[in-house]
C-alpha cells in the first residue's frame, strides 16, 4: 500500500477512531503562549486537573511583550496581566517557561526548531494559527482554539477528522532575489485565500527540496493564509543537520533510531492525492500584495489587477482598494511607503537578517522610512551580533529592537501609525492589523530592504545587479 508523508505520520499517532467521526490523536509537542493559554489553564484548575505531560509542552512569552528595554516591567496591564498568568501556570505544572530575557525566549514558532523541540515524524500544536511552520521538518502540525489547548494540556490528545490531502509541486530554478517568501505569496496569489481550506499540503519538487530549513520554515508559515489545515515537507539530509545537536533533539542511540525512522518520512512513489497542483519556479518574481488579505498579490513589475480579473466579489475587492488607497491598474513600483517591518515567525530568523544585511550593505537607510527590525528570538539576536550583521545595519542606519512578535500584529507598541503604508515581511495584511488603520504590503526581507534604502517599492533585482562590493 502506498501512503503519503501525511498519512505516515498521521496514521502512527492516532489513539482511537470514531467511527464516523474525528480521529483521536496523539499529541507529541504543545507549545503555548500567553494570548491563548490562560483560560485553558483556569479550566484546568476549575476541574482540578494537572497537566498530564508537562515535559511534552514549552511555553514563551512573544505575542504582547516590548520589543525595546524588556529588562524593564511590562507597561502595559492586560500584557502584564497575561505574561504574569503564563509564568505562574507554567510553574504551578512544572511547564519549561521562556519568559521575557530568558536566553531560550522568543516567537513560539521560532523557538520551537531552534531548541530542537520540532522534530520530523512528530505531532505538534499550538493555540495559534501559525503552528503550520514546523511542518517543514515532516512534522503534522497546527493551531487550535483555546478549548483545545485545555484538551491537550489535560489528556495529550486531540480530536481531529482527517483533512484532505494536496500537494503542490514546484520544478526549475528560482531567480536569485526570489526567496521562498516569494514563493509561498505567488502559491497563494494563484490560489487564494481560501484556495486549499479542508487540506493539509505537502509542498515537493526541487525548489522545497532546494530551500535551507529557514526558507522551508517561510513556506509552510504561510500555508494556513490559504486556509490549509497546515504544510508539510518531507524531512532530509538538511532537516536531520538542522536539529543534530539542539538542546531537546534526541541524542546518541536515540538519534540512531530516530534517524532510521525519520528516514522513512517520504511519500510513497504511487501515494495517490486528493488534489494535486503544480507550479513553474522560473515563472516567480519578487512578490509584493497590494490589499487586504494576502492572496492579493503580484510579481513586483506588475500593476495591480483589474477588479473584473480577479475572482471574488468586485465590491469587497475595491473596499480594499479603497483602504490601501490604491487604484485598478497602477504599478506598484515606484509607490512611496513609510514604515519597513522586518520580523515575525514568517522572517524572523537568522537568513532573513542575512538577506536583509546583503542588500543594505554600503547603502543607507531613506530618510523618511521608519524601520523596525525585530529578531525572532534571542538566538537569532545573538547571531546577527555574532555574525556582523549588526555591525553592517548600524552602518546603513538602522537599529535592532529586541525579538517578540511586534508589528506583525501590533499588540503591543510597535504600531504602524493609521494611513501609513508598511512594507512588512510578516504573514498578514488584514485592515488594521499592524494598527488601526495602517497599510500592510507583504513582501520578503529583500524587497523590504529595497524599500528600506529607496523609500519606496523597489524592485531588488535592479538594486542586486548594481550591488557595491
Ligand atoms: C494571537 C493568536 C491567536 C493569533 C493566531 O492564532 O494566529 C496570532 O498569532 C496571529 O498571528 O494572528
Ligand atoms: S509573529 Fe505574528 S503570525 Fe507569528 S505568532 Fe506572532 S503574531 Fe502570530
Amino acid at each position: 500500500m502506498s501512503d503519503t508523508l501525511f498519512d505516515k505520520v498521521w496514521d502512527s499517532h492516532v489513539v482511537q477512531k470514531v467511527e464516523d467521526g474525528p480521529d483521536v490523536l496523539f499529541i507529541d509537542r504543545h507549545l503555548v503562549h500567553e494570548v491563548t493559554s490562560p483560560v485553558a489553564f483556569l479550566g484546568l484548575k476549575n476541574r482540578n486537573i494537572k497537566v498530564l505531560y508537562p515535559e511534552r509542552t514549552f511555553a514563551t512569552a512573544d505575542h504582547n511583550t516590548p520589543t525595546l528595554n524588556q529588562h524593564l516591567p511590562v507597561q502595559d496591564p492586560l500584557s502584564a496581566k497575561q505574561l504574569q498568568a503564563l509564568e505562574e501556570n507554567a510553574g504551578e505544572h512544572g511547564i519549561p517557561y521562556w519568559g521575557l530575557g530568558h536566553e531560550k525566549n522568543g516567537i513560539v514558532h521560532v523557538i520551537g526548531p531552534e531548541n530542537g523541540i520540532t522534530l520530523p515524524g512528530a505531532t505538534i500544536v499550538c493555540g495559534d494559527s501559525h503552528t503550520s511552520t514546523h511542518g517543514a521538518f515532516g512534522a503534522i502540525a497546527f493551531g487550535i482554539g483555546t478549548s483545545e489547548v485545555e484538551m491537550v494540556l489535560a489528556s495529550q490528545c486531540i480530536m481531529q477528522p482527517k483533512p484532505k490531502s494536496m500537494r503542490i509541486t514546484i520544478n526549475g530554478q528560482l531567480n536569485p532575489a526570489v526567496t521562498p517568501k516569494d514563493v509561498a505569496l505567488y502559491i497563494i496569489s494563484r490560489l487564494s485565500t481560501s484556495g486549499a481550506t479542508g487540506y493539509f499540503v505537502e509542498y515537493a519538487g526541487e525548489v522545497f527540496r532546494n530551500m535551507s530549513m529557514e526558507g522551508r520554515m517561510t513556506v509552510c508559515n504561510l500555508s494556513i493564509e490559504m486556509g490549509a489545515r497546515g504544510g508539510m515537507i518531507a524531512p532530509d539530509d538538511k532537516t536531520f543537520d538542522y536539529i543534530k545537536g539542539r538542546e531537546f533533539a534526541p541524542k546518541g542511540e536515540a538519534w540512531e533510531k530516530a534517524m532510521k525512522y525519520w528516514q522513512t518520512l517520504r511519500t510513497d512513489e504511487n501515494a495517490v492525492f486528493d488534489k494535486e497542483i503544480e507550479f513553474q519556479g522560473a515563472d516567480i518574481e519578487p512578490m509584493i500584495t497590494y490589499g487586504t488579505n494576502p492572496g492579493m498579490g503580484v510579481g513586483i513589475s506588475k500593476g495591480i489587477p483589474a477588479a473584473d480579473d480577479v475572482e471574488g466579489g468586485v465590491a469587497t475587492y475595491k473596499k480594499s482598494l479603497a483602504y490601501m488607497d490604491f487604484n485598478e491598474g497602477e504599478d506598484m513600483l515606484g509607490k512611496k511607503i513609510d514604515f519597513v517591518f522586518l520580523g515575525s515567525c514568517t522572517n524572523g530568523r537568522i537568513e532573513d537578517f542575512r538577506a536583509f544585511a546583503s542588500l543594505v550593505k554600503g547603502r543607507k537607510k531613506a530618510e523618511h522610512v521608519t524601520a523596525w527590525l525585530v529578531p525572532g528570538s534571542h538566538k537569532v539576536e545573538e547571531a546577527i551580533a555574532k555574525e556582523g550583521i549588526l555591525d553592517i545595519l548600524e552602518e546603513a542606519g538602522f537599529q535592532l529592537r529586541e525579538p517578540g512578535c511586534s508589528a506583525c500584529l501590533a499588540m503591543n507598541d510597535d504600531k504602524i501609525p493609521a494611513g501609513k503604508y508598511a512594507v512588512s515581511t510578516s504573514n498578514r495584511n488584514f485592515e488594521g492589523r499592524q494598527g488601526p488603520g495602517a497599510r500592510t504590503l507583504l513582501a520578503s526581507p529583500l524587497v523590504a530592504a529595497a524599500a528600506a534604502v529607496t523609500g519606496k517599492v523597489t524592485d531588488p533585482r535592479e538594486l542586486l545587479q548594481t550591488q557595491t562590493a
